[in-house]
């Protein structure tokens, strides 16, 4: 992820990106562009895409813990230069509380640091989750590196609602919860779906906090905001023939083996375990 990296720096990153992926100069003479190496010779680039609520975190860090890659989420990024009181801090917690997207350029910005971060520490690939998520974001960052997959996430709307109110972090180590039990009937020949809360050991119990975002108004919001710029990300990846729609059956019991399945990682994890 040199490219990204490099490119990235100045605070004009998208115009200073914008100006290095116009020039003509090919691949092979263009340092910009020296991390487009064989898939075979580097570790996996996925990008996770998906409504607010249906999962990506979930499913993206337990995929990256199995294929031995960081798990860069954009959201998490953020929440870090909100928690940090830095100067943009103000500025964030506005957009965020308020359900909007972040500008592309302070998300390549903050995304560039944690890549060079990354890459100090010797570490080659990645799961993108939450980035790109406008049109233009794909665009950057097809310009600088190869994405191998884009995994779609879906889940029903009324589900994605009750698992953000029912989201919980603790704050102390960080750890996901959700306190949602979800039983929704199948409809129209839909079929139903039941998540049993992922709830909390005792020593997190007293230490539960709700994300800002996550009120009912907020998630409304950013769900509409999802429909209007990051849904035409699914089809740009589509129309590239990277998409693989991953429906969720149920809850991370039915889910991962069958995302596993879908991923033709099943005898991956039975090999990594048999190694362990
Ligand atoms: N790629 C991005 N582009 C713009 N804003 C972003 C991006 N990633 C994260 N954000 C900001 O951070 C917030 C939280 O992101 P995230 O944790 O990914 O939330 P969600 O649960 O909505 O998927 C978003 O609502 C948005 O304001």
């Amino acid at each position: 992820m040199a490219a990204i990296t490099r490119l990235a720096k100045p605070s004009s990153s998208i115009s200073y990106l914008r100006r290095c992926l116009s020039t003509s100069i090919s691949s092979e003479t263009n340092p910009l562009f020296s991390s487009r190496k064989d898939p075979k010779d580097r570790n996996v680039q996925w990008v996770f895409l998906g409504c607010p609520g249906v999962g990506k975190g979930t499913y993206a860090s337990r995929l990256c813990n199995l294929l031995g890659v960081p798990h860069i989420a954009t959201g998490d990024l953020v929440r870090e230069e909100l928690a940090s009181s830095g100067p943009l801090s103000q500025q964030l917690s506005e957009i965020v509380n308020q359900g909007k997207l972040v500008s592309d350029q302070i998300i390549i910005n903050l995304l560039s640091k944690r890549l060079e971060a990354g890459e100090a520490k010797g570490e080659s690939g990645f799961i993108l989750d939450g980035f790109p998520r406008t049109i233009n974001q794909a665009e950057i960052l097809e310009g600088v590196t190869d994405i191998d997959l884009v995994v779609n996430l879906k889940l029903q709307e009324d589900v994605l609602l009750e698992k953000c109110l029912g989201r919980r972090i603790c704050s102390e180590c960080g750890k996901n919860f959700n306190l949602a039990s979800i039983n929704v009937k199948g409809e129209n020949g839909n079929p139903g779906i039941s998540m049993a809360p992922l709830l909390p050991p005792a020593h997190c119990t007293g230490k539960l906090i709700t994300r800002s975002d996550d009120t009912e108004a907020v998630v409304k919001e950013r769900l509409r905001v999802y429909s209007e710029k990051s849904q035409p990300v699914e089809e740009f990846y589509r129309s590239r023939g990277k998409l693989l729609e991953f429906d969720l059956p149920g809850g991370i019991p039915q889910s991962w083996p069958k995302l596993l399945e879908a991923l033709n990682l099943d005898d991956y994890e039975e090999k990594q375990s048999a190694a362990a």
